[in-house]
């Protein structure tokens, strides 16, 4: 038996919700490109869900039932005023969809009818839940979430804020979630697999996925990114500040991927909504500093921008808080976690992979007081 470091080029499944071959996404048979320019991101969670893209009224009931399930239970909103002021973003939100699991009777039904309500439910409180994490660490309180929100980015920008968002930020959320929807056997795609094929309930399935999402290697890139990018300030300072990562072998955040080794078909859509926006506040400053690092990383190592890279960017000119990317991540890959989740029930087995032993040969128990 011999391991493959990271499961690289490991084929651990079969599944129908979305791919990438040749550099080219697509969910259920859709590009990206195509969803980014034209789908609304209900569109794109009810096509990962049922598998083909709703009509107008399958459309309208969904947003009605997303709407209609878009409160997060008071003990879920009590336990996140008992958080530490300081908590992390994405460990509150672990732990808050965790609980939501104590407060849904259904938690535990597996029937394929239950755990699709249980997948809307999630969708429509995950924007709550982070939102109302968001104020209640300023000392606000949570704002209850519209119920006739026309999407999930309108709504979770009205939670957040207390106020009407404008166009320009609905629209500009609404294709970053379309974005990062789902993307093939990601690891917290494959955590909430792995956690689900024990048959163990969908509420375990995303808690295990968010954790995996987290970590900056993965989700939590995008929030590293922006940290980077605040680090190095003006544009002036990336050349020396690049130069100095890359001679140390250090990483730069938002570079590179497992899979796309020519680039990540997603980070020109961001590229170009960074830039839109940075005119519309009048600060390109993150864009242009975003744009240079790209040259000089893409030019030196041949590692291109994947999704996270101008993520940052776009979400600061939504005047978005830097640790709310990676939720916001989770928000919209939910639908993705579920539908993988949902489609792991469908035909499941239990995934136990092997693990090519390292350690010590043969020994023999030694008694403590000869140690
Ligand atoms: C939504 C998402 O999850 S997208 C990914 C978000 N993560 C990031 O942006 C973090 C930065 N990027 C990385 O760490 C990696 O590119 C990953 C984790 C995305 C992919 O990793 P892997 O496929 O395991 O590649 P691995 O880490 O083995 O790197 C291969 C080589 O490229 C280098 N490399 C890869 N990414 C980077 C980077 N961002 N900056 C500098 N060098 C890099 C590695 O140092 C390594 O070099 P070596 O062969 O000389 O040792
Ligand atoms: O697929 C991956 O490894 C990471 C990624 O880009 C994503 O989850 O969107």
């Amino acid at each position: 038996m011999t391991a493959t470091k990271g499961l690289e080029g490991i084929v651990a499944t079969t599944s129908s919700v979305s791919s990438i071959v040749d550099g080219v996404l697509t969910y259920r048979g859709y590009d990206i490109d195509d969803l980014a320019e034209n789908a609304s991101f209900e569109e794109v969670a009810y096509l990962l869900w049922f598998g083909k893209l709703p009509n107008a009224s399958e459309l309208e009931q969904l947003k009605k039932d997303l709407n209609a399930n878009a409160s997060v239970p008071d003990a879920v909103i009590q336990q996140l005023k008992l958080y530490p002021k300081n908590t992390n973003s994405m460990a509150a939100l672990r732990t808050a969809v965790s609980s939501l699991a104590l407060y849904d009777e259904e938690a535990n039904d597996m029937s394929r009818e239950s755990n699709v309500r249980k997948a809307i439910k999630l969708q429509a409180q995950l924007p709550a839940i982070v939102a109302a994490f968001a104020r209640i660490r300023e000392g606000k309180e949570p704002v209850a979430p519209k119920a006739d929100a026309g999407s999930i980015a309108e709504n979770f920008l009205y939670m957040l804020t207390g106020e009407q968002p404008n166009k320009i930020a609905i629209e500009a959320l609404e294709k970053a979630l379309v974005l990062h929807a789902d993307h093939e056997l990601n690891a917290s795609t494959f955590a909430a697999r792995v956690t689900v094929a024990t048959l163990s309930d969908i509420y375990s399935g995303v808690t295990s996925a968010i954790g995996a999402l987290k970590g900056p290697l993965h989700g939590g890139a995008n929030e590293a990114v922006m940290a980077m990018l605040e680090e190095i300030g003006t544009i002036d300072n990336v050349e020396s500040y690049v130069q100095n990562k890359l001679a140390n072998k250090e990483k730069l955040m938002g570079f590179g991927h497992r899979v796309y080794k020519n680039g990540d078909p997603r980070a020109k859509h961001l590229q170009k909504m960074s830039q839109e926006l940075g005119k519309i506040t009048g600060n390109l400053n993150w864009y242009e500093m975003s744009i240079k690092i790209e040259d000089i990383v893409t030019g030196q190592k041949g590692l291109k921008p994947n999704v996270d890279f101008y993520s940052a960017s776009v979400y600061t000119s939504l005047e978005i808080p830097r640790d709310l990317f990676t939720p916001i991540f989770a928000i919209s890959r939910t639908s993705g976690w579920t539908a993988h989740i949902l489609e792991q029930y469908e035909n499941n087995r239990l995934i136990r992979p092997r693990a090519e032993y390292t350690g010590p040969a043969t020994q023999k128990y030694v008694p403590i007081e000869k140690r």
